[in-house]
């Protein structure tokens, strides 16, 4: 079966779940939605994917861009929307999606009540199969819930107290900040992202969180207590077994930061220096009986894609949660170990 496939927003995240929609054999990308006539409009345009709110037809007339129909004409075409509008305007959409009946898909910008479902691939794809509706968790929580319910699953955990250190803007971003200000976000505490992280899973976390002026990535600081006693060794096997993380061999790679983190991503020739696997520092990674530290970094604006690719397969189709990450992570290039970074990046011309 193919899904039919609309994304309405076609910003940072939507403009990439699109194009991994189009890597996907059994999914058909039918449109894409823009209320402004600008040149990723255009690009859509010359594709014959550009649908447009019924109020913004006379804006894309007067700029000669050719629209491919309404939102309203799309809805009635796909099987699934994904909408990646920004936070807080996919609830006002939810009504539309309800008239035409069409399946849902929203970002972590949602309250978890706009879906009244939570999706995280390693956490609860199959309980997903047959909803109506379903949220993407946050880039943040994305990262978060990997490394969490992989942990949770091969050893339990107790507690968690986590730091997330956000970066200021997205590298388009040209009105936000800070440009010179570590802010503390909240001040109160503690941040929204323990309590997104409870959405999905069922454990005691609490986090802060603070805003830094950088654009490529987040950072955060765990301090997860396990149920047992654990040595490294067993962290990095556990780690080192589950999809979408990437553990990075920091002391003889010489990658001891986020920047040289997307550097790598770029020797890889990475669309965009998109790194949609969470990149956990080796080096950090320390045991002491049954607590835990490390350190992980997150790439804000990919990571989530192959959850919203998985997100589409659950509640649209039968697939199974082993291969739809096999065919997600296949088809987006994903890599498993670090040899496999090492191997793309060889391929050099
Ligand atoms: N950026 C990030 O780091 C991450 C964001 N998210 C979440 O993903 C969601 C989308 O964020 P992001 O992609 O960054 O946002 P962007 O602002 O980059 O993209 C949103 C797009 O939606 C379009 N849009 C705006 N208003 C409307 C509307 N009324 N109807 C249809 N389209 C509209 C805009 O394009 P135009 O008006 O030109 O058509 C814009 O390009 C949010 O919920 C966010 O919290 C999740 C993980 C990470
Ligand atoms: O950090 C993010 O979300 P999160 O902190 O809620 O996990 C996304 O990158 C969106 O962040 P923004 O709301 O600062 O644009």
């Amino acid at each position: 079966m193919t899904v039919k496939v609309a994304i309405n927003g076609f910003g940072t995240i939507g403009k990439r779940v699109a194009e991994a929609v189009l890597k996907q054999d059994d999914m058909e990308l039918v449109g894409v939605t823009k209320t402004r006539p600008d040149y990723l409009a255009k690009a859509a345009s010359l594709r014959g994917l550009l649908y447009v709110p019924e109020e913004k037809l006379q804006d894309f007339e007067k700029s000669g861009i050719e629209v491919a129909g309404t939102l309203d004409e799309l809805l009635r075409k796909v099987d699934v929307v994904v909408d990646a509008t920004p936070g807080g305007i996919g609830k006002e959409y939810k009504k539309v999606y309800e008239k035409y009946g069409v399946k849902a898909i929203f970002q972590g910008g949602e309250k978890h009540e706009v879906a009244g479902f939570s999706f995280s691939t390693l956490c609860n794809y199959e309980e997903a199969h047959g909803k109506q509706y379903a949220r993407v968790v946050s880039c943040n929580t994305t990262g978060l819930l990997r490394v969490l319910c992989t942990l949770h699953k091969e050893i339990g955990i107790e507690k968690v107290r986590a730091t997330i250190v956000r970066r200021g803007a997205d590298p388009h971003e040209t009105k936000r900040g800070p440009i010179n200000a570590i802010v503390p976000n909240p001040v109160t505490l503690p941040s929204h992202h323990g309590i997104d992280v409870r959405t999905v899973l069922d454990i005691d976390i609490a986090t802060t969180a603070v805003v830094v002026p950088t654009t490529i990535m987040h950072l955060h600081v765990l301090n997860i207590v396990l149920k047992e006693n654990v040595s490294k060794e067993k962290i990095l096997e556990a780690l080192e077994a589950a999809p979408r993380i990437l553990v990075i061999p920091s002391e003889f790679s010489g990658i001891k930061d986020t920047a040289k983190i997307i550097e790598m991503a770029r020797d890889m020739g990475r669309k965009r220096y998109d790194l949609n696997e969470l990149a956990v520092f080796e080096e950090s990674i320390s045991v002491n009986g049954k607590e835990l530290f490390l350190m992980q970094a997150v790439h804000q604006e990919s990571i989530v894609v192959p959850e919203n690719i998985d997100a589409i397969r659950a509640l649209a189709t039968n697939v199974s949660k082993e291969e739809s990450i096999r065919k997600t992570d296949s088809t987006l290039g994903l890599v498993k170990t670090f040899d496999d970074v090492l191997k793309v990046i060889s391929r050099f011309e």
